[in-house]
This record gives C-alpha cells, structure tokens and sequence, in this order.
C-alpha cells in the first residue's frame, strides 16, 4: 500500500528568496510545498542592512520594505515573514533596539565576511561582541542567525580532515559567545558537522539550530563524485560520520533543538569560468526531499512514531521556537515518484538540487 501522511502547513526557517522576477518565482514555489511563511535570509543586492525604509543607512534595503515584497508576492498564502537584518560594519545597538521596540525586529543575522555568496558585507565576530550589537539582541529577544564558519581560511584548513571552517567556529567563537551573553537566543544556521550537532545538543534550550536537506542526505563523497557542482553549497556537505551526527538529532524523539531551514538558494548562473556559486536550490522539492531523508536515516514513514518525529522537526519546533502564528491548514506526502523539472525565470533556468544528482524524488506533494 502507498503511504501518505498529512502534514500541518510550516515555516521554512532559512531560505534565500533573492528579489525582482526570482522573488516571485521562488515565493510561489515554497506556497507551493506546503510553506505558510519563512525566514528570508537578507543576502540581497544591496542587502536587507537597516530596519526602517525611512532610515538613511548606506543604500540598504530595510527589512520593513523586503518583508513587504516577500508577503505581496505570496498574495495572502503566507501568514508570516521574519526578515533578519544582515549585521554588517554600520549596525548598531540603537538599530537592534528601536527595531526590537516597533515590533519589527525579530532576527539578525551574521556572515562571516566573504564567506559565502552574498556575505561581502559581513563583518568580523569579534566586532559585535564588542560594541554592543550582541548585547543589544541580548537585552531585546532579538534572535541570532548564524552562519558559522570561521572565516579567511585557506583551501586546507577549510576543509581538512582534523577540522574544518564549522569545527573551528563551534569549537572557538561559540564558547565565546554562550560565556559572554548567556541569554541571547541563538540559531546555528545550516549545521553539517558533529561538532556542531554536539554544541547545539549541549547549550541551553534557547540555542538551536537549522538542518537542510542535503546535509541530512549527501556527503562530500556525493560532491567529488563527478564533480556535482548542484551540490555545492557553504558549509559544503561534509562526511559520513557528521551527516549520522545530524540524521540522529534531527529525528531522535527528544529532539527539541533542531528544525527544518532549507537553504534553498537559487542560482541562475551556478557555473562561473573557474567554478560555480554556492548554493542549493530545493523550492518547491524541500519537504518531500526531508521525507526521503528521514528514511534514509532508517525511520519507516507509514508509522506514526516516525511521522510524530518527522512533524516535530518540519513544523513544530521553529514555529514554536519563533512564536510564529500556527497552522490551520494541512498539506499530504506520498512515497509515489515526482520527476523533477528545471524553474524557469525570464528565460533564465535555475536547477533544482537533485536533479544534478538524480532525475525523480521518491516522494511526492499529492495534496494542498
Ligand atoms: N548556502 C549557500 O551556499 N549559499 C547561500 C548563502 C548562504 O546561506 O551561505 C546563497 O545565498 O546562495
């Protein structure tokens, strides 16, 4: 018998919706996968770097303006939008309080500088330790996202074996950050390693952290394999024993800590002269690629143990975690064969990740 199995509507808690014709591509596709609302990450061109559109703040765009677009794009689908403010060298404390103040606030968000694509207006760590930004978000409830990775390693020390980029950030800055403002709400954004999975699993409840697809399904060996540049993304996928690590958090029956944030991140042009963006774009595919997940981590769907702790981690601890409004609408996953097909944008095509990988998904959206 074909299993299937309803779902509450859910929030993708780390997406990139980009801007212009991609926006409303992207917004549609995510409507269309059963999502009621997201965390739209605020890597932009110029980037979400002020809360209020009547700020004089570089060029920025506001969060106030972006989190507008995103909800007249989705045209009533969306309940909710958390836009964070991208901290960069003109952030401020009074920035983080009179956003946090006026309710508009909800999430910063920190790239280590020019560590992925978008993150050139990041700054160093350190900095918003030191003058007040942290402190500010502290004090005010507002979340942390962060992209942790230390940043200006060279190709080596990236991705060695003994640690990588992840393993050094969780291993030194984290500490750091948990000793000197122990009540700021923390996310560990897009976590793909053990050390990580470790740290989030030690730290206190209001410090979690997101999980996407391909770090739950593929390892670096899936990477080099033939070079699948669709599966490059930063942090890049990592090896078999870091991907147990986060297959056992996301789907123990205790987990309370981890929550579904794709990454999704479309790229129209994903190959350059001399190699290719990061960035794995799963719109529309995110849930059913989850499920696919999940059973790769030996949980049998038709169960209900196994869809309990699948809800858990896809709809219930982000929504909590960020109060967001709850679902009153449910969507259904079916194991039955989805051929994929490529986005297409003004003529420009944005390749879903698995088909670099794979043509059909093993599980499909058989119902809205
Ligand atoms: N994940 C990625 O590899 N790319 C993201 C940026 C990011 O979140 O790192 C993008 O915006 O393309």
């Amino acid at each position: 018998m074909t299993t299937r199995f309803t779902l509450p509507y859910w929030y993708d808690l780390h997406t990139h919706f980009r801007q212009d014709a991609t926006l409303q591509a992207t917004v549609k596709a995510h409507v269309e996968m059963g999502c009621m609302g997201a965390l739209a990450m605020p890597n932009t061109k110029p980037p979400v770097g002020k809360v209020f559109a009547s700020e004089k703040v570089a060029d920025y765009i506001s969060v106030e303006e972006y989190r507008d677009e995103i909800l007249k794009a989705a045209d009533g689908a969306f309940e909710e939008v958390i836009v964070p403010l991208y901290i960069t060298r003109d952030t401020t404390s009074e920035m983080i309080e009179s956003g946090a103040k006026a309710g508009v606030l909800k999430a910063c968000k920190y790239y280590p500088p020019h560590g992925t694509t978008g993150a050139d207006f990041g700054a160093p760590f350190d900095m918003f330790i030191q003058n007040g930004v942290f402190k500010a978000m502290e004090e005010t409830g507002v979340t942390l996202c962060i992209h942790g990775e230390e940043h200006g390693l060279d190709g080596d020390r990236y991705f060695d074996r003994a640690e990588n980029a992840e393993e050094i950030f969780y291993r030194e800055q984290m500490p750091r950050l948990l000793e000197h403002f122990p009540r700021l709400r923390f996310v560990g954004e897009h976590l793909t390693t053990k050390v990580g999975a470790d740290f989030i699993l030690d730290a206190p409840d209001h410090v979690k952290a997101t999980v996407t697809p391909q770090h739950l399904i593929y390892t670096v060996g899936d990477l080099v394999k033939g070079l699948k540049y669709h599966l490059y993304c930063l942090p890049l996928v990592k090896f078999a024993e870091d991907r147990q690590a986060l297959r056992d958090a996301v789907t123990s029956d205790r987990n309370t800590k981890f929550f579904a944030g794709t990454d999704s991140a479309p790229h129209t042009q994903k190959t350059t002269p001399c190699g290719c963006a990061a960035g794995c774009y799963t719109g529309g595919i995110a849930p059913q690629l989850y499920a696919q997940a999940f059973e790769m981590c030996g949980l049998d769907l038709a169960t209900t143990g196994a869809q309990e702790r699948f809800k858990r981690f896809l709809c219930d601890i982000g929504q909590g975690y960020y109060n967001l409004p709850a679902p009153t609408k449910e969507f259904t996953l079916e194991k039955q064969p989805e051929t994929l097909s490529n986005l297409q944008i003004d003529g420009q095509t944005i390749v879903p990740l698995p088909l670099g990988m794979e043509t059909d998904l093993p599980w499909r959206i058989a119902a809205l």
